[in-house]
């Protein structure tokens, strides 16, 4: 199994690198938990429903005794990305950066959930191709900006609209929709429940669910 699709060297800051190895399989770690691993990347529009879906899903996983942990950007940006804000270009490091820690948590066997608006088509791109095939799950979550600005969870596109949140995504800076990704969620169409057991169904089918 290639497990490794290394970023270019010329992307390197240091030099004079070598690549350890683990003495731990992928497959051990699956045998161990029970389950394979995955990223399941979900991106749309703030309002869209993500960190809903994301934190719905891990609870439903963690019911079936497979270990998940969502990375929502809210929260990362006040952690680990704390030094970035919303240009694009920090909105591409905010993230690679997630990119490479969901790849993490997916060599470590577990599913990672990563909620994040990541609206540049070129940026979800390049962390598709840091993953081996199948290890990485583009899901769409849809819903109109008309919709999610009558949401307006946090009161963020009243504020935009206002401007005084400047660069806010769907209003003042740009979302590209994303081309094929492998999954869709409609949170117009569906309800929560109906989403979760939706990308559990998916999961199943797709054997990850067992080694
Ligand atoms: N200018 C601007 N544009 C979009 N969103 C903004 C902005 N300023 C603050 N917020 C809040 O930050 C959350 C989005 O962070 P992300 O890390 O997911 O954004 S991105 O992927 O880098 O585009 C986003 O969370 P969600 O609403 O959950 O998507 C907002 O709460
Ligand atoms: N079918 C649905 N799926 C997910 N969220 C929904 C749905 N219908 C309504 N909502 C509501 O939409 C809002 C979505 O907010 P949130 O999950 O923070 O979105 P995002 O993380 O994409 O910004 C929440 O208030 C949620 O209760």
């Amino acid at each position: 199994m290639n497990t490794n699709p290394l970023p270019p060297a010329e992307s390197y800051k240091s030099s004079n690198l070598t690549w350890h190895r683990s003495n731990v399989t992928r497959e051990d770690r699956y045998r161990l938990n029970g389950h394979k691993s995955c990223a399941l990347w979900l991106t749309g529009l703030s309002g869209s429903g993500k960190s809903t879906l994301a934190f719905a899903l891990e609870k439903e996983l963690y019911r079936r005794g497979v270990s998940s942990y969502v990375l929502d950007g809210d929260n990362i940006r006040q952690g680990l990305n704390r030094d970035l804000g919303f240009a694009p270009e920090d909105r591409t490091e905010n993230i690679r950066r997630i990119g490479e820690t969901s790849k993490l948590f997916v060599d470590a066997g577990m599913f990672v959930i990563a909620a994040f608006i990541s609206p540049d088509e070129g940026d979800r791109a390049s962390v598709r191709g840091r993953f081996a095939g199948g290890e990485f799950l583009e899901v769409y979550v849809k819903c109109s900006l008309q919709e999610c600005e009558r949401r307006d969870p946090k009161g963020l596109y009243k504020k935009a609209r206002e401007g005084t949140i400047p660069n806010f995504t769907g209003i003042s800076a740009p979302y590209d929709v994303p081309d094929k990704p492998d999954l869709v969620i409609d949170t117009e169409q569906f309800t929560l429940e109906e989403s979760v057991e939706f990308l559990l169904s998916e999961l199943g089918e797709r054997d990850y669910l067992n080694v």
